[in-house]
C-alpha cells in the first residue's frame, strides 16, 4: 500500500481563458474543479493505476467537505483530521497558447492539537504501508521540520518515505535519510544555492542532497527530462510528448509511477517518466490510468547528457 500525506491539500480550480489581460473581466471558456494538493495527487495516480493507496490529509470547511467528496467519487482511500480552518482554493489560470498561471493560498492554520492529530494518523496508518509519499507545502502551524519529525518517525516502523517538497522543509528533512526526494530544477537549485544550466549542474546538485542525506534523487527537469541518482549512479529520462495541455500534477503522477514500479532503479525511473509524459498531456490535473501510457515513448539512459543545456534553466 501506497500511504501518502499532504498537509496542505486544496480544491484545485482551472479556469481555461482566451488569455490574461490585467485588469480586464476575463470570462473563462472552460472550467475545472479536482481534488489537490500534492499527496493527493500521488493517491489519485496510484488508485488510477489499480493499486491500493490510502491519503491522509486535513480537512476543514465548505472546500474540504468538497475535496473529501470528489476523492470519494473517485474512489479514494482518505484518512481525514477534521481541522478548524478551511482548504484553500488554489486557482489556475490555462491560457490558450498553453501558459499557465498558477495561485495557490496558504491555507488555514493548523492549531497545536490539529498538528498532533495529524501527526498521529500518519503514524497508524504508516503501518500497512509500503511507501509513504509526503508531498507539498506545510500549512501554517506546521514547524519546518514537521516532514523531518514524520520520517524519523516512520522510518522506525519499517515503511520507506518518498518526499516532494521544497526550501526549508526540505533541507531539514535530508538529515533524517528519507528514501527518495523528487525536487524540480527549481527545487534543486534552491537547495544547492546556485542557479542550473546544464543536465550535469542538475547531476551536481542532486549529488549534494544525497550527501546532504537523501538516499535517492528523483529530479524531474520540466520539458528537458528526468534524473535519478542514487547509490549506483546516474541514469537519464526523457520521454516523447505530442502537445502538452496541463503540467498541474505531472511531478505528482511522475512520483506515483516512480512508486508504483518498486521506487528505486531505472524501471520505475521509467515508469516516472511515462507516467510525467501521460499527465502533460491530460487537462488540469487528471491523473493517468495505464491506458493513456505510452512506454515507447520513453528512453531512459546511464549515459547521462551532462553537457546538454536545460531548455528551463533554473535558479
Ligand atoms: O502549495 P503546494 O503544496 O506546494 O502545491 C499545491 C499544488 O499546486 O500542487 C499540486 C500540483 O503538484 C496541486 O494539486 C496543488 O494546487
Amino acid at each position: 500500500m501506497i500511504l501518502t500525506v499532504t498537509p496542505n491539500p486544496s480544491l484545485d480550480r482551472t479556469y481555461e481563458v482566451p488569455s490574461l489581460d490585467r485588469g480586464e473581466v476575463i470570462r473563462a471558456t472552460g472550467e475545472r474543479m479536482d481534488p489537490g494538493g500534492k499527496g493527493v495527487n500521488v493517491s489519485r495516480a496510484v488508485a488510477a493505476a489499480g493499486r491500493r493507496t490510502v491519503a491522509v490529509l486535513p480537512l476543514g470547511g465548505a472546500p474540504g467537505a468538497l475535496v473529501a467528496d470528489l476523492l470519494d467519487a473517485q474512489g479514494i482511500e482518505v484518512a481525514p483530521v477534521p481541522v478548524e480552518g478551511a482548504t484553500r482554493s488554489n486557482i489556475a489560470l490555462a491560457e490558450a497558447d498553453g501558459v499557465l498561471t498558477k495561485i495557490n493560498a496558504p491555507g488555514p492554520e493548523l492549531s497545536a492539537a490539529e498538528q498532533e492529530l495529524l501527526l498521529n494518523t500518519v503514524h497508524r496508518q504508516s503501518r500497512d504501508a509500503d511507501w509513504i509519499a509526503c508531498c507539498g507545502s506545510l500549512p501554517r502551524g506546521l514547524a519546518p521540520a514537521w516532514y523531518a519529525d514524520v520520517v524519523a518517525r516512520v522510518h522506525a516502523g519499517g515503511a520507506r518515505i518518498a518526499l516532494d517538497t521544497s526550501g526549508p522543509a526540505l533541507l531539514a528533512a535530508l538529515r533524517e535519510r528519507p528514501d527518495v526526494v523528487k525536487p524540480n530544477a527549481e527545487e534543486l537549485s534552491e537547495a544547492v544555492g546556485r542557479p542550473l544550466f546544464t543536465v550535469g549542474d542538475a547531476v551536481k546538485a542532486a549529488e549534494e542532497l544525497r550527501e546532504m542525506g537523501a538516499r535517492a534523487v528523483l529530479a524531474s527537469l520540466g520539458a528537458d527530462g528526468q534524473l535519478l541518482v542514487d547509490s549506483a549512479g546516474a541514469w537519464f529520462g526523457s520521454a516523447r510528448v505530442d502537445a502538452v495541455r496541463s503540467n498541474v500534477g505531472a511531478g505528482d503522477s511522475s512520483l506515483a509511477g516512480f512508486l508504483i514500479a518498486g521506487g528505486s532503479g531505472p524501471e520505475a525511473l521509467a515508469s516516472a517518466v511515462a507516467h510525467g509524459a501521460a499527465a502533460v498531456q491530460l487537462p488540469g490535473s487528471v491523473m493517468p490510468t495505464p491506458r493513456d501510457l505510452d512506454p515507447a515513448a520513453v528512453t531512459v539512459t546511464s549515459d547521462v547528457p551532462a553537457d546538454r543545456v536545460l531548455k528551463e534553466p533554473a535558479s
